[in-house]
């Protein structure tokens, strides 16, 4: 067995993993490895985000001029989309990834990864020591229950990289792969059904947002079932044909309202952190301790392995702050950090727009805050309002009444993921709303209804609270 040695030795090269290993050497003089077993680049550059928003952007493009006087209407070219698809997933090669690795000094060491003692990290018949770090940063996989198995379902991979577009298609779940693709694949031509269990779609946002796009998918002619069980599962002949084509004959879903005949079903209900078969008993762990953070000194979880937010940027971003701590410790430091935790923000791509960040107005309730609210409808700027004849959505701010501060904010509408990240600042910095208020937004922007949503608050949030 041959045996090679860097300082960081990192499984997985997905965005988290690639994040890790830079941050953990750069500047250093420090080497590292990133151990790939499909693509460099992830589940995000492939399968995941990059092919889900090229497929998306054109459609949302296309309903805006629908909806935009002084346009001709665009249309969406089915091949030309695929097209698009093809091209921002650069036809699933990672060459690109690769030369980006090499540029920042870090190798790349192809094939499946396994821990196998303290710092050791097995790939086939090589040994990875690692001299300060090791870093699992293997993503997850869809959530399959044992009832759909045998049917060969789509999950995100087959809709993302769709080759063949079927007939009918029912999508179970009503998160945010679910909101998505069915957009997408209504558009490609298949008639889409939406079997959601909740009575709700997007179950974490605030409830205002999961109802704008329930509206929104329904008036484009998707047919939106909410608090539906699938009970059975019945597939003809299933084959595993590969990605994105059709898995074999007609399928019947038995639901607690009835039967649905599809040509195919795209499970969406969830991701799993990928832990389950990667060594962690060579050292005496298991996956809930990797979820739990309880890893040695020189272990260290980022990304959707890790358990935390299954979204790129906060897998990256937990990557630069655990490769900065691999950094300091290797020099005998300690990282700066800030002292407020960092808040999670999220875009779904839907029609209309969801972005959100902090806690929602439950989540703040039950963590014990006095909450004020503040909710304008996001056609009330000049700027919003301009973006398209008919605006939908509304915006909220979530603000603590001792503090003064901003828990969370949630944009439903055009341009919501830009409109969210004012609040990700402003929560982040702990800027509270009387000084947010001379944070001036030009006229006349998408950002200035940041200025409806801050009058809205009662008139005394508009100088400091009392000194108590
Ligand atoms: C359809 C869809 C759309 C999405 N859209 C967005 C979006 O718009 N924005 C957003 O923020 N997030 C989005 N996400 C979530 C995002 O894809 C993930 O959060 C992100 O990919 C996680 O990055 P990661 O590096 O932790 O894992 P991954 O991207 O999953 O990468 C893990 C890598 O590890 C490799 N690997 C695993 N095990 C081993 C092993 N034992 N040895 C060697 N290599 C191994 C895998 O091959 C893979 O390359 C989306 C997810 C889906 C399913
Ligand atoms: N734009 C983005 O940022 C983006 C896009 C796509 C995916 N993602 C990430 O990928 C993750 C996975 O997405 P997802 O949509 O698969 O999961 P999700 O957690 O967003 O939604 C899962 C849905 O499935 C339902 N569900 C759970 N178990 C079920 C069961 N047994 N039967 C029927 N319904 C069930 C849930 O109630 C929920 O509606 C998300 O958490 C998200 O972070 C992000």
């Amino acid at each position: 067995m041959e045996t090679v040695e860097y300082d960081v030795v990192v499984i997985g090269g997905g965005p988290a993993g690639e994040n890790a290993a830079q941050y953990a050497v750069e500047g250093t003089g420090m080497t590292a490895a990133i151990v790939e077993r499909e693509l460099l680049g992830g589940e995000c550059s492939y399968w995941a985000c990059m092919p889900s928003k090229a497929l998306l952007r054109p459609i949302a493009v296309a309903d805006t001029t629908a909806d935009l006087h002084g346009v001709s209407t665009a249309h969406v070219a089915p091949k030309a989309l695929l097209e698009r698809r093809d091209y921002w997933v650069s036809d699933y090669s990672d060459a690109g990834q690769e030369s980006w690795a090499e540029g920042a000094g870090l190798a790349v060491v192809r094939g499946d990864g396994r821990i196998a003692g303290e710092r050791t990290v097995r790939v086939g018949d090589t040994l990875v020591q690692a001299r300060q770090a090791v870093v699992i940063a293997t993503g997850s996989e869809a959530r399959v229950p044992e009832m759909y198995a045998d049917a060969l379902p789509w999950d995100s991979r087959d809709a993302t990289g769709v080759v063949e577009v079927p007939d009918r298609l029912v999508v179970v779940g009503g998160g945010v792969v679910a909101c998505e693709a069915a957009i997408w694949m209504h558009a490609l031509g298949s008639a889409v059904t939406l079997v959601v269990r909740d009575r709700r779609l997007l179950g974490r946002t605030e409830p205002f947002a999961g109802e704008a796009v329930l509206a929104g998918l329904r008036d484009r002619g998707i047919d939106v079932r909410l608090g539906v069980d699938v009970t059975h599962v019945r597939r003809e002949s299933p084959e595993a044909t590969g990605i994105g084509k059709v898995h074999g004959g007609a399928v019947t879903l038995t639901t607690s309202t009835g039967e649905i005949e599809a040509d195919e079903i795209l499970l969406s209900i969830g991701r799993v952190p990928r832990l389950d078969d990667i060594g962690l008993d060579s050292v005496g762990l298991s996956p809930d301790d990797v979820k739990a953070g309880r890893l040695p000194e020189w272990l260290h979880a980022v990304g959707d392995a890790s358990g935390g937010p299954p979204l790129t940027h906060w897998g990256k971003h937990q990557a630069r702050v655990v490769g900065a701590r691999i950094a300091a410790a290797a020099a005998g430091e300690v990282a700066w950090e800030p002292d407020r935790e960092a808040p999670v923000p999220q875009v779904v791509f839907s029609d209309p727009e969801v972005a959100s960040v902090g806690m929602t107005e439950a989540e703040a309730r039950d963590a014990g805050h006095d909450v004020v609210t503040t909710r304008v409808p996001t056609s009330s700027a000049a700027g919003t309002g301009l973006l398209r004849d008919h605006v939908v959505g509304d915006a909220q701010l979530v603000v603590d009444r001792g503090s003064r501060l901003l828990l969370g904010a949630t944009f439903v509408g055009p341009e919501a993921g830009e409109l969210v990240h004012a609040a990700t600042v402003a929560i982040t910095g702990g800027v509270p709303v009387h000084v947010l208020r001379h944070a001036v937004a030009s006229y006349p922007t998408a950002a200035e209804l940041w200025l409806r949503l801050l009058e809205e608050l009662p008139r005394e949030f508009r100088v400091p609270p009392p000194v108590a």
